[in-house]
């Protein structure tokens, strides 16, 4: 034992550790920038880039570090390249440790879920700004257990440096053991002293993750649950703990335009003489050479609202979709408010950029079917946010309006939770407030209700029937709820096989649909309704 506390405290091994250290925080660091390069070259859209990114890791994942570090040291000086022992060490597990970050920052990238990319881009990010504001944060913090993981590797790993001479830690406890024959008590406490680094990054490790764990946002509550004695206080008797219950939340007073009943021939007659808000013509788009829109011709005049029905499958979000340009199409052209998206003038294709760009100046919102709101941000950070990144308004500005359109829609006492502790009613309401923001010109929604319990649909259209009474919204709906469309919708449009099967006044055609197909569609609609009564 005293043998063993000798040696814990012996400068000589002390001294092993800081080149550990120093090789490890070096080699880490290094790997962790040429590892971010790499990832950015392997999801980037030129593919030189891609397959250079890709032989890397395939020649540094392939050959052993030992190799490497003995090829920095003794084979770079032959091309000029003359570093001392630590700085190859260094070097040598920087270049080991790139594509195994990489593959960390890549894989954690691409699982988060695409809607929020969807979402970035139809509100008018670049992709840049959605890589750094929307997709990088989420990815980052699942990707910190497996970066912990290869900073314990890369400490292991830096033992091998005593192949080029570095007198780390292992080969200060060699040569210590070689001259003492001591060897029990030599590598009993250099191995103590590696678990002591290991420990020093789990630690690192966990208050990283905590930091991170937005839903404990108390710094109190973060640290207390550290402790190994800590346990989740017990509710008063009586009080039962629960979740923020998906309870319905009522929107502000009505104002008396929006409680008086529609006026539809005053409608009708102001939509007609109003300039058009979506021209499509002869739209077509295939996937895979399957066709999904076959010569789609559609305009939605400005205040209109447009209930699209159709079948599953019929194309209806596909059509949205090219609206904004989520979607490349085939052929045929679509302006919104007179502009083309996606092309210049002279019809050659614009970068994602350019896109993007034009996206925010045309003014087209989106809300999804699986509302897609920014899950690491509150709900007013979802609303504010866009309108700081995308139409550069201040933050004090962006603030004061993301408060004003939650008031709008019943939430302003959600203003701070986050997207996962709303109920999905709350979420599609504080998604609609995220698309109005910009003041778009035209509001698509993508079956806004169909991913909601039965009980929270109501909220949700009750919102969408203001927006088009109060405010005169130009909006394009695909739903399922035949009644909502009867009653909101100006123009109702059925969809199937690509085309228009059928069109009119939304009123009419629901209640005496003439095609045969909407007919059948609207009997299966009602049957539907009448088994879930
Ligand atoms: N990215 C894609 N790749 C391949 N096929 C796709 C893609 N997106 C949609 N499709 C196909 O295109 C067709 C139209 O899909 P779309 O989602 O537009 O229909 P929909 O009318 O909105 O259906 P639903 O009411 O079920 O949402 C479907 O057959 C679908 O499988």
């Amino acid at each position: 034992m005293d043998l063993f506390l000798h040696y814990v405290s012996q400068p000589y091994l002390l001294t092993g550790i800081l080149y550990t250290v120093l090789i490890t925080v070096f080699g880490l660091a290094g790997g962790a920038v040429m590892g971010i390069v790499l990832a950015g070259m392997q999801l980037s859209r030129f593919r030189a880039l891609a397959v250079f990114a890709r032989i890397y890791a395939v020649i540094f994942r392939g050959t052993p570090l030992i190799l490497q570090m003995i090829f920095c040291y003794n084979a770079l000086p032959m091309i000029g390249i003359k570093l001392t022992a630590v700085e190859a060490a260094c070097l040598a597990l920087a270049l080991n440790e790139a594509p195994f970050i990489a593959e960390i920052i890549r894989g954690n990238i691409i699982g988060v879920d695409r809607g929020q990319t969807s979402a970035g881009q139809a509100l008018g990010m670049t992709p840049i700004v959605t890589m750094i504001r929307v997709v990088i944060p989420q990815a980052f913090r699942s990707m910190v257990p497996a970066l912990g993981n290869e900073a314990v590797s890369a400490l292991k790993n830096s033992s091998l440096a005593s192949v080029v001479s570095v007198q780390e830690l292992t080969l200060r406890s060699t040569q210590l053991a070689s001259a003492t024959f001591d060897f029990f008590s030599i590598f009993f406490a250099s191995g103590l002293m590696y678990l002591v680094l290991a420990g020093t990054i789990a630690i690192i490790q966990i208050v990283v993750e905590i930091m991170l764990d937005l839903d404990h946002p108390e710094p109190g509550a973060r640290f207390a649950r550290l402790l190994p004695w800590y346990r989740r206080p017990i509710p008063a008797a009586g009080v039962e703990e629960k979740e923020e219950a998906p309870v319905w939340t009522p929107l502000p007073p009505e104002t008396p335009k929006a409680a008086h009943p529609i006026n539809r021939q005053k409608r009708a007659q102001a939509i007609a003489a109003s300039r058009p808000a979506v021209e499509i013509e002869n739209l077509k788009k295939s996937y895979d050479g399957r066709i999904v829109l076959d010569g789609l011709d559609l305009t939605v005049r400005l205040g209109e609202v447009v209930a699209l029905l159709g079948p599953s499958g019929s194309g209806k979000s596909t059509l949205l979709r090219c609206i904004n340009r989520l979607e490349p199409w085939d052929s045929g052209t679509i302006r919104v408010t007179g502009r083309q998206l996606g092309v210049d003038e002279y019809g050659r294709a614009l970068s994602p950029r350019s896109i993007a760009n034009a996206r925010a100046a045309v003014g087209v919102g989106m809300v999804f079917q699986n509302f897609n709101l920014f899950a690491h941000m509150t709900a007013r950070e979802n609303i504010a946010g866009p309108l700081r990144w995308v139409q550069r308004v201040s933050a004090k500005e962006a603030g004061r309006q993301a408060d004003e359109l939650l008031e709008r829609v019943g939430l302003a006492h959600r203003a701070d939770a986050l997207p996962r502790h709303m109920s999905g009613g709350q979420q599609q309401r504080v998604a609609i407030a995220r698309a109005l923001a910009p003041n778009p010109a035209v509001l698509l929604l993508d079956e806004p209700t169909s991913a909601l319990d039965p009980e929270l649909v109501n909220e949700v259209l009750e919102v969408i029937r203001r927006l088009a009474v109060e405010d005169g919204l130009t909006m394009l709906i695909s739903t399922h709820q035949i009644s909502f469309a009867k009653d909101v919708a100006d123009r109702a449009i059925f969809l199937a096989d690509g085309s228009i099967v059928e069109e009119g006044p939304a009123q009419e055609m629901l209640t005496r649909p003439g095609n045969p197909r909407t007919r059948q569609f609207l009997q299966v609609m009602k049957d539907d309704s009448t088994q879930l009564a």
